[in-house]
């Protein structure tokens, strides 16, 4: 029911009709499921701890139509979702950023809707529920602007206002606002999945060296930037070294393993499988960066697959 990207084809092969961003504990992402058994869910949370209490929930309730993400929307809607497949957009209290400093961070942008677009079957809706109106507002113009969905404002149907966010502003007597968004036109410009690469390794020949100290090391590349953390050794009898890498890259933040070890043909540098990394230019780039150090420490590469 949890997504791992390793193991995972782009976009899901059983393309999800309804999609909520946000789901906070899942309670109502489990109450969709169970009032909709034929629909395929794809929750979506950047909150690790709500993953974890969502999937609880799920599992407890036998829920099996929903899948889960541990990632941004941005990504999912890219990744995941193939295109015009979506029938429905579920977002309930977003994070309302009303510093207008930090607008940049609301979701609902017109860069977002006009993504959004491109995923969205004929006639498929976001609905959005929220207690900020100024938030509520914006987002309407932001639609608009897109001009590719035509707005209505309903009240909010009752049960939207069930989720922990609305049951906590319903007790301070807060109001609440609604908006469908639903699409009329597409956005033409192409948005394809991430590319994504076969695991890079390399071979090498030579003697590993005694790491005395390790420091920390940026690399960057087309897209993003991999940041060498620290180092570590294998304890094992063979030896080796672990390097953990955290890599940032389009709407996907990934902490990877890259390991060198002996193997029957050499010295083997690579991604870990720790963690069902998704082998993306961050992992080439820092698969590359590591072969390149060990170069510099006088090891020789015997073969190459980056
Ligand atoms: C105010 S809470 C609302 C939670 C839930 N929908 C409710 O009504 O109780 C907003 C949620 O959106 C999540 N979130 C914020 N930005 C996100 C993004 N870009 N992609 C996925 N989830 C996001 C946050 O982690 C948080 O759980």
């Amino acid at each position: 029911m949890l997504i791992r990207l390793g193991e995972t084809e782009f976009p899901l092969p059983a393309a999800p009709q309804v999609l909520e961003v946000g789901f906070g504990d899942g309670r109502f992402t489990a109450q969709v499921a169970r009032l909709h058994p034929q629909w395929r869910i794809l929750g979506v949370e950047i909150s690790a701890g709500s993953v974890a209490r969502a999937l609880k929930r799920l599992r407890r309730e036998g829920i099996t139509n929903v899948q889960v993400y541990h990632g941004t929307a941005g990504f999912a809607l890219r990744n995941l979702i193939a295109p015009q497949s979506l029938q429905r957009v579920y977002v309930n209290f977003p994070d309302p950023w009303p510093k207008s400093k930090h607008q940049e961070n609301r979701l609902l942008q017109q860069s977002f809707f006009r993504r959004l677009s491109t995923r969205l079957a004929a006639g498929g809706e976001l609905l959005l529920t929220t207690d900020h109106e100024e938030y509520w507002r914006f987002a309407q113009a932001e639609g608009r602007a897109s001009g590719l969905f035509e707005i209505e404002t309903p009240p909010p149907p009752e049960h939207h206002l069930t989720t922990k966010y609305a049951l906590k502003w319903k007790a301070q007597g807060r109001q609440f606002y609604h908006a469908v968004f639903r699409k009329v036109a597409e956005d033409p410009t192409p948005w394809p999945p991430l590319p994504r690469y076969p695991m890079p390794h390399a071979l090498m020949s030579g003697t590993l060296p005694e790491l005395e100290s390790f420091e920390k090391t940026v690399v960057r590349f087309e897209g993003g930037t991999a940041v060498l953390l620290e180092a570590a050794r294998a304890l094992g009898p063979e030896g080796g070294y672990y390097f953990h890498a955290h890599l940032e890259e389009e709407d996907l933040i990934q902490d990877v393993l890259l390991e060198v070890r002996p193997s029957a043909h050499g010295l083997y540098v690579g991604i870990g499988r720790f963690g069902a990394p998704l082998s993306t230019a961050g992992v080439k780039a820092a698969v590359e960066w590591l072969v390149g150090w060990l170069e510099g420490q006088g090891l020789r590469v015997v073969q190459r697959s980056y």
